[in-house]
């Protein structure tokens, strides 16, 4: 039986921590892309990856690249191509350049990778994984975006830190767009079965949905040249992981949703079961009045950034 092969577009800091993450778990054969300006660079990056290899024990292979027939075939395909934002910058100032980005990586991977499952990581997320949808032409189930493990990660380190607990013992769920609008639902957020309510007040649970809504900000404003790529990496590989082993794993992923929650056609972030199908089902929460009503609030923000990339993108 032969490895999966995972291709990674966009060599940059999320896109080679996420082929240090998968090629460490030996979840495939990685194929390290970037664009021709970056000359050798992918190349590289993989060979000095392949090189830890021997250290750390894992006999992946790993190849950098500049051309897609080396991604051809590929079962999984990260996209993180893209610019990051800086501080002062929002995730939505990427849309522009980034929409354009992803509009080509999409037509290369619809010639050369038509069954690939295909997670897309450039921001605004949730626009970028709908153009990517819509330019591949992919069965939605095999097109879907990562930004909910990465919020929930968040959101699990910040409550471990308050607590003082485990951070395996934490669950939770954060739905809607990977923005400031992110909707936490209390409900299906517990410590070791505990319900989180009963072991943080309201007012100091509101807080650190807060900084988990401002997570990515928070990181920008530390580095300064740059975005978050360690976490949002390690995310990555753990979708990847849930398609190449089909794990089933239950977890937030950013999903095509039409009759679902009522969203009508667009992609946000959902609880979903994934596996080597892609997204299997989405899975529907009966949900509070005021999380229907916050629910809808950042699916609003989503359908309108969608409406502003599609006219940019007529506009050329
Ligand atoms: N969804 C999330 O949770 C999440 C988390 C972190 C970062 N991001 C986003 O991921 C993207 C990448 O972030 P980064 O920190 O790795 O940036 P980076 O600048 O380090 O790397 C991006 C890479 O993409 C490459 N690239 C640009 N155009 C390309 C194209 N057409 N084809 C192939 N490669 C191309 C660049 O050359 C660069 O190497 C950004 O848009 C960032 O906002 C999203
Ligand atoms: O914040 C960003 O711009 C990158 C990413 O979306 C994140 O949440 O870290």
């Amino acid at each position: 039986m032969r490895r999966a092969k995972i291709s990674i577009i966009g060599a940059g800091n999320v896109g080679a921590t996420c082929a240090h993450w998968c090629a460490a778990a030996e979840l495939g054969d990685i194929v390290l892309l970037d664009i021709p300006a970056t000359e050798d660079m992918p190349a590289g990056k993989a060979l000095d990856l392949r090189q830890a290899s021997p250290i750390m024990g894992f006999d992946s292979s790993v190849i950098g690249t500049t051309s897609y027939d080396d991604t051809a075939g590929s079962d999984v395909i990260v996209v993180t191509a893209g610019i990051p934002r800086k501080p002062g910058m929002s995730r939505d100032d990427l849309l522009a350049t980034n929409a354009k980005i992803v509009t080509s990586v999409g037509e290369q991977i619809k010639a050369t990778s038509p069954d690939a499952v295909v997670i897309v990581v450039s921001n605004p997320l949730d626009a970028m994984v709908q153009q990517m949808w819509k330019v591949t032409g992919f069965d939605s189930a095999k097109v879907c975006g990562q930004a909910g493990v990465l919020d929930t990660a968040r959101y699990r380190t910040f409550l471990a830190m308050e607590l003082g607990v485990s951070v395996e013992d934490i669950s939770a769920l954060l739905m809607g767009g990977h923005g400031d609008t992110m909707v936490p639902i209390p409900s299906c957020t517990s410590v070791g079965g505990i319900p989180i309510t009963q072991l943080i007040d309201p007012a100091r649970l509101e807080e650190i949905v807060e900084r988990t809504r401002k997570g990515g900000a928070e990181i920008v404003s530390l580095l300064k040249t740059g975005s978050a790529y360690y976490a949002p990496a390690a995310a990555c590989a753990q979708m990847v992981e849930a398609v190449v082993k089909d794990k089933k794993r239950c977890i937030p992923v950013a999903a095509l949703c039409h009759d679902e929650y009522n969203v009508g056609g667009y992609y946000v972030g959902v609880p979903a079961i994934m596996g080597t199908g892609g997204v299997e089902k989405i899975i529907e929460l009966s949900l509070t009045e005021s999380e229907t009503a916050d629910f809808q609030n950042s699916v609003d923000a989503v359908k309108s950034l969608v409406a502003t990339m599609d006219e940019l993108l007529a506009n050329g």
